[in-house]
């Protein structure tokens, strides 16, 4: 079954939509203000100094605005972005192509900075440090070095997993910044832009009801707003109302943690341990999640909220996780499910 607070599948619809409902300016970006602060700042400083932006890395949870942020970045430096992967760079090669193609003060942003190779990593670092790279030629005797001179870019690297970085990329960066999941408040004001911009207005307890729900994420904010639109559409309400979303958003299986069955099904793994920790490979394949998922989708939001403990043996649940569940299911022999 698809999860509708499922942060990593797209759906066409999505796709489509988030290019009318993606922020193009500070001003719609709403929260993360340090982050805002302190870039608006770099920005003007580097624009003053008519020189390309120091290399920036974003970091944190999917569907926080990482991709988002570096257009912002682009329309505010007035300059072209490149977007791309790292699964989409092979080889060393590819990369090359990339970065000869680049005019001075071109943005190059790389999504998934953490998939990159290390032949691919290699090139990265000397033409992120000094504008230049060296590409091998041939091969055997034959082999030849050429340096390429490059122009002054910015390369904006996102990524879900810090961790995964290795410390020479990491320490290339300029700037690096962790998002942070958002207030309801903030989440709230989001779900009331996007459906300015959609056209159906929502009042504002509705919003707040969405962002509740919404694991402190815009992009599940977003995509529960155009659910809970289209319940109020066939019901032929011309406002989103407050009774309509609770009504979809119970229908959605989302509760009013914000928690999904999934969620549910971690939590309640971790609490039948009976305070014991757990390994990360062990939650995986109980849950039939490949690690990566669980420790960079699920876990975040749980971990920030209280309700999982990141331990040296494994993750354990905390008193919120107990007491969240209790108000769900008890069994008679005081075991959770
Ligand atoms: N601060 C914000 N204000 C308004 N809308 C936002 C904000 N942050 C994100 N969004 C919206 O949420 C959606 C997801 O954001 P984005 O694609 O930038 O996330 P991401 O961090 O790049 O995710 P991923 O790690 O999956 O690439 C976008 O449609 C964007 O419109
Ligand atoms: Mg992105």
């Amino acid at each position: 079954m698809e999860r509708v607070v499922d942060i990593e599948t797209f759906s066409l619809e999505e796709e489509n939509s988030e290019v009318t409902l993606r922020p193009d300016a500070w001003s719609e970006y709403i929260g993360q203000e340090q982050i805002k602060k302190n870039l608006s700042v770099f920005i003007e400083a580097s624009k003053k100094r008519e020189e390309a932006l120091d290399h920036v890395l974003f970091y944190g949870p999917p569907g926080l605005g990482k991709t988002t942020l570096a257009l912002i970045i682009a329309n505010e430096m007035n300059a072209n972005i490149k977007v791309t992967a790292a699964p989409m760079i092979e080889k060393s090669g590819d990369l090359a192509a990339i970065l000869t193609n680049l005019e001075e003060g071109d943005i190059l942003f790389i999504d998934e900075i953490h998939r990159l190779s290390p032949a691919v990593e290699e090139i990265l670092y000397s033409s992120m440090e000094d504008y230049r790279i060296d590409i091998i030629i041939g091969s055997g005797p034959a082999a030849q070095t050429v340096k390429i001179d490059l122009p002054r870019f910015t390369l904006i690297g996102a990524t879900t997993r810090a961790g995964m970085l290795s410390n020479p990329l990491r320490d290339r960066f300029g700037m690096s910044f962790r998002m942070n999941f958002y207030t309801h408040d903030e989440l709230a004001k989001i779900i009331l832009q996007a459906s300015n911009k959609l056209e159906r207005e929502i009042i504002h307890e509705a919003a707040v009801e969405i962002a509740k729900r919404s694991r402190g994420t815009p992009r599940i904010a977003l995509r529960l707003l155009r659910r809970v639109r289209d319940f109020a559409e066939v019901a032929n309400e011309e406002h989103i109302n407050h009774k309509r979303t609770q009504y979809a958003l119970d229908e959605l299986g989302i509760n009013s943690h914000g928690f999904d069955e999934m969620d549910l099904r971690l939590l309640t793994l971790l609490a039948s341990s009976k305070g014991r920790a757990m390994g990360l490979s062990t939650i995986a394949a109980a849950l039939s999640e490949d690690e990566g998922t669980v420790e960079d989708v699920l876990e975040p939001y749980l971990i920030a909220n209280g309700y999982l403990e990141r331990t040296a043996k494994g993750r354990r649940a905390t008193p919120a996780t107990y007491d969240v569940l209790n108000m769900r299911c008890v069994n008679e022999d005081g075991t959770l499910f």
